[in-house]
């Protein structure tokens, strides 16, 4: 089962010379990416708080157990992809992705904040608020190679969530995303490099391999982008593990060579970045 798959695709990674520090897993992973199947694959998420879990009453899902196992096992910093979430009281599903420190423990939790409702006639068309809701939190966590920003996907986007994150010192912005064969060609790489040019920080994004015989046919292509807007590695449509290094010398070169941080113009436009998310 993807349980499986995802625990064998980690501990490969894992195995991997260098070992990497950091593994990531795609979008909605435990799941058939489709608005029928959310809340049939919805599971209990701890909430984290300061970067900490907050007991909750009920027990949490076999998902997020196993990604519990699989940061331990490999003694690795894991960004859990997504998974359908369902939340205790309301029972609203959300997108929801977990972060965990190699101990196993979940540092960050991040709900979709944009959800994927586009209708290109004839050739793409999905509404994930028919069965989701939206976060409405931003989230970055700390690691000893810097801090984080992760958002989901469409989220992408949307440049004010790694515009944000980068001005609270993030080094990379990391999305698992299942973009599809109509919007990936058309964006997927081009949406990277813009959100890695403007921040001057590292862009990863994580899809599941196309499946021939799904309804929704993923893009796949997970990639890293550096902060000059280098593809350093891509993947094509097949299952794939791809490897980066985040380099703070290429973080510091390329700030200090374009200091475009330092030479905004707040006194003529506004900082977006301070105004406070709704
Ligand atoms: N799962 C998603 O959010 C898909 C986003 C997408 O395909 C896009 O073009 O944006």
């Amino acid at each position: 089962n993807n349980i499986a798959v995802a625990r064998r695709a980690v501990a490969a990674a894992a195995a991997s010379k260098p070992k990497p520090d950091l593994i990531v897993l795609p979008e909605i992973w435990n799941s058939p990416y489709a608005v029928t199947a959310f809340a049939q694959y919805s599971e209990r998420v701890p909430n984290v708080r300061g970067g900490k879990e907050v007991p909750g009453a009920e027990a949490e899902g076999e998902s997020i157990t196993a990604l519990r196992e699989m940061a331990r096992e490999a003694g690795v910093y894991l960004i859990g992809g997504s998974i359908p979430e369902k939340e205790d009281g309301t029972g609203n599903i959300y997108n929801t992705l977990t972060a965990y420190d190699p101990a196993g423990n979940i540092i960050a939790k991040h709900r979709k904040v944009h959800l994927f409702d586009i209708d290109i006639p004839g050739r793409q068309t999905f509404k994930e608020s028919d069965s989701l809701s939206a976060g409405n939190e931003l989230t970055t966590f700390d690691t000893p190679f810097g801090k984080i920003g992760v958002a989901i996907c469409y989220d992408i986007r949307f440049p004010e969530m790694a515009m944000i994150a980068a001005r609270e010192g993030a080094v990379a912005m990391i999305y698992p995303a299942a973009f599809n064969t109509t919007t990936g060609p058309m964006h997927w790489t081009h949406l990277q490099k813009a959100r890695a040019v403007d921040n001057q920080i590292y862009v990863a994004m994580a899809s599941p391999a196309r499946h021939p015989e799904a309804a929704y046919q993923a893009y796949g292509h997970s990639s890293i982008v550096d902060p000059l807007g280098n593809v350093i590695e891509e993947a094509d449509e097949h299952e794939a593990i791809v490897y980066a290094d985040i380099d703070p010398e290429l973080l510091a070169t390329t700030r200090r060579n374009l200091p475009v941080t330092i030479q905004r113009r707040f006194d003529v436009y506004a900082d977006v970045s301070k105004t406070a998310p709704q």
